[in-house]
């Protein structure tokens, strides 16, 4: 057997202690659809307790156990997948169409989102399709105050798991996810009890990456979910997180506009958590499609039309200590001078 030579999916679980990841890992395998699936399972320490709680009949599961895999990313993630790729070619194990990760609670994902984007041996063969993060509803909002891995997971998702609700009153339920929507406002946010959602319905929550598919950007962007933010942080505890959007009326001119991605990248990039945007190139009929994760700008990517009538550039942004008005200030000094 051998495994398809398309990027493979990824999906990336992650989420504190004891939030739910295991529980929902194992009811999505259990959907018929997910069946041919390599689980990988981060554990720290030194005896494996993790991967014995993923129920699967997956022959395909492997511990990763020297470490956590965001610290150790490079060494430990490369040869694990590499080794499951030669044990499929060599008919050790069953061939699979994708890959979930589960992390664990004390993961820092932007290293691993990192790796799927920059390391070549990565980005040849893996697609990084969703980071799914598992919040407790109960335990949640003081894991958010007291530890910044659990405001790193909330502020990467693309998918927000809101776990243990049939646990906690619906004032604390609402007040959470108020919170989470001001770290990350633009991921799908569903409560799950016991890890039961279908994996169509919650990766249906994901938008494709416009990079490959070239459409439903605006989607993707989840521009609204942004608009009249201020920038203000909601939480002295949210370690300086903020999520806002820029919205220029001026086209940018490319080269002006690659400068600012550079310097902002170079200058700020460990403090950028996240950065997506539609922006409208002056002179060029269609807009350009930019995705940073920290310092990583992903490839920039031409759309073939705007997809609405609507044609101003629009940027969100997830940083950390830094000042949405420095931000704002710069691109508009980068449209006044390319519009002169
Ligand atoms: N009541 C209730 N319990 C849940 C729910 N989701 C998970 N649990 C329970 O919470 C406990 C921890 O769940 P796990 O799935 O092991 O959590 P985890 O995130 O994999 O844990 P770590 O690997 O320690 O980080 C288990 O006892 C689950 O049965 C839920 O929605 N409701």
């Amino acid at each position: 057997m051998t495994i398809p030579r398309d990027p493979l999916p990824v999906v990336l679980i992650t989420g504190f202690l004891g939030s739910g990841k295991t529980t929902l890992l194992n009811h999505l395998l259990r959907d018929p659809g997910m069946a041919d699936t390599a689980v990988i399972v981060n554990e720290f320490g030194d005896i494996a307790i993790d991967h014995l709680l993923v129920e699967s009949a997956i022959e395909n599961t492997v511990v990763l156990q020297s470490g956590c895999i965001c610290c150790t990313v490079r060494g430990d993630l490369v040869d694990t997948l590499d080794d499951l790729c030669t044990k499929v070619a060599q008919g050790e194990v069953p061939a699979f169409s994708r890959i979930v990760i589960e992390t664990t609670g004390l993961a820092d994902p932007a290293a691993l989102v990192r790796a799927f984007l920059t390391e070549r041996t990565l980005v040849a063969r893996f697609a990084l399709r969703a980071v799914v993060t598992t919040v407790d509803a109960v335990n949640g909002a003081g894991q958010l105050d007291g530890f910044a891995e659990a405001r790193h997971q909330a502020a990467l998702a693309d998918i927000l798991v809101l776990t243990k609700s049939d646990l906690a009153p619906p004032e604390a339920v609402a007040t959470l996810t108020a919170r989470l929507k001001a770290i990350n406002p633009g991921a799908g946010l569903v409560p799950v009890v016991q890890g039961a959602i279908a994996p169509d319905d919650l990766f249906a929550r994901v938008p494709e990456n416009p990079s490959r598919t070239g459409s439903d950007v605006l989607a993707w962007l989840n521009g609204d979910a942004f608009a009249g933010r201020p920038g203000d942080p909601r939480s002295p505890h949210d370690d300086g997180i903020r999520a806002f959007a820029v919205t220029l009326d001026r086209p940018v001119e490319r080269e002006a506009l690659r400068g600012w991605l550079r310097s902002i990248l170079s200058l700020r990039g460990d403090d950028l958590l996240r950065m997506k945007g539609i922006v409208a190139l002056r002179g060029e009929a269609s807009p350009m499609v930019v995705h940073a994760v920290q310092a990583v700008l992903h490839p920039p990517v031409r759309l073939a039309n705007w997809p609405s009538e609507d044609h101003t550039t629009r940027i969100v942004f997830i940083t950390r200590n830094m000042e949405p008005e420095a931000l704002r200030n710069s691109l508009e000094v980068l449209a006044t001078r390319t519009a002169a």
